[in-house]
C-alpha cells in the first residue's frame, strides 16, 4: 500500500488550507490517481487495522439498493448513522442510483453485468452515482433534504467505469472528495472487492482498480494521526477469498468473503467530520 503512503505524504507536502462544508478544515490537493493491481494481493491498508465488516455489509447494502441504516445498525455497522434521518433514511444515495436510477428503474448495476458478459468491448460500461436532481440544499439540514426527496449527501466515489481486455476486468472509480484517513481506506478496498465480485459473476480474470481523485484531503484533525501512519513500514498484501459458488452480483452474502493473512498495525483513531 506505498501509493496509499505516497499520497497521504503528497497532500501534507504539497496541500493547500482550504476550509469545508464540516466546518474541520483540511489539508488538500486536487487531481489525483494511485492504482491497484488486483493481481499482487487485496488492496487493505496495513499501517493501521481496518474494520473489514464495516466495507463488505456497506458494499453488499448499496448492491442491495438500500439507503436506510437499519440493515447496517442490524449488523454493528454505524458509519452512516450520523447522516440518517429519524427513520434511518438517508434518501437517494448511493444503493438508489445504482439500482434506480432517479427512480425511473434503471438498474446500472444489473446494465454493468450485462455488458460484460455480452459486450465486454464496449467504452460505455459505467455506473453513475452523480445525480443532480437529488442534490441537498445546504442551507438545510441532513433530515430536512431527506424529507425533501434529496439525498443527505450527495456522492462522493461518483462515476464507476469497467474496463475488459485479455480476458480481464478493471475498474476505474472518480471520486470527487475524498477523505483520505477515514473514507480512502474503504473506498479503496470496497472497490476492490466489488471488482472481484463482478469479475468472478461474468468469468473474467482480475485487472486493475484505478482510483481517481478530486479534491483529496487530510481533515486538520488527522495530521498526527497522517503522520503516525507514515512512519510505520506497511506489511505484505492479505488475500480476499470469495465463494466461488456464488455466480450473480445480488448473490453474495456477508459468508461468501474470507480474507486470509491480514497483517496489520494497530488501530488509529479519528473523528469524522459531519
Ligand atoms: N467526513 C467524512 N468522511 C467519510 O469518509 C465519509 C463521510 N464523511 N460521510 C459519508 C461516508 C461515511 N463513511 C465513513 C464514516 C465513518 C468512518 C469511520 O468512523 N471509520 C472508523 C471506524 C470504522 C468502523 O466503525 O467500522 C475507522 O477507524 O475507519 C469511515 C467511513 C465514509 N464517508
Ligand atoms: O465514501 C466516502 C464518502 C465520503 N467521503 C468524504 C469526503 C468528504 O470529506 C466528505 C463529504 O463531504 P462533501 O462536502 O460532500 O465533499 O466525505 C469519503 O472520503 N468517502
Amino acid at each position: 500500500m506505498k501509493a496509499y503512503l505516497d499520497l497521504l505524504k503528497d497532500i501534507l507536502e504539497n496541500g493547500s488550507q482550504k476550509g469545508d462544508r464540516t466546518g474541520t478544515g483540511t489539508v488538500s490537493v486536487f487531481g489525483r490517481q494511485i492504482r491497484f493491481d488486483l493481481n499482487e494481493g487485496f488492496p487493505m491498508v496495513t499501517t493501521k487495522k481496518l474494520h473489514l465488516k464495516s466495507i463488505v455489509h456497506e458494499l453488499l447494502w448499496f448492491i442491495n439498493g438500500d439507503t436506510n441504516i437499519k440493515y447496517l445498525n442490524d449488523n454493528g455497522v454505524k458509519i452512516w448513522n450520523a447522516w440518517a434521518d429519524e427513520n434511518g433514511d438517508l434518501g437517494p444515495v448511493y444503493g438508489a442510483q445504482w439500482r434506480n436510477w432517479n427512480g425511473e428503474g434503471i438498474d446500472q448495476l444489473a446494465n454493468v453485468v450485462d455488458q460484460l458478459k455480452n459486450n465486454p468491448n464496449n467504452r460505455r460500461i459505467i455506473i453513475s452515482a452523480w445525480n443532480p436532481s437529488v442534490m441537498p440544499d445546504t442551507s438545510l439540514s441532513f433530515s430536512e433534504n431527506v424529507a425533501n426527496g434529496k439525498a443527505a449527501l450527495p456522492p462522493c466515489h461518483a462515476f464507476i467505469q469497467f474496463y475488459v481486455a485479455d480476458g480481464k476486468l478493471s475498474c476505474q472509480l472518480y471520486q470527487r472528495s475524498a477523505d483520505v484517513f477515514l473514507g480512502v481506506p474503504f473506498n479503496i478496498a470496497s472497490y476492490a472487492l466489488f471488482t472481484m465480485m463482478l469479475a468472478q459473476v461474468c468469468d473474467l480474470e482480475l485487472g486493475e482498480f484505478v482510483h481517481s481523485f478530486g479534491d483529496v484531503h487530510l481533515y486538520n484533525n488527522h495530521i498526527e494521526q497522517a503522520q503516525l501512519q507514515m512512519s510505520r513500514e506497511p506489511k505484505p498484501l492479505p488475500t480476499m477469498k470469495l465463494n466461488p459458488a456464488i455466480k450473480t452480483i445480488d448473490g453474495f452474502k456477508f459468508e461468501d468473503f474470507e480474507l486470509v493473512g491480514y497483517e496489520f498495525h494497530p488501530h488509529i483513531k479519528g473523528a469524522v467530520s459531519v
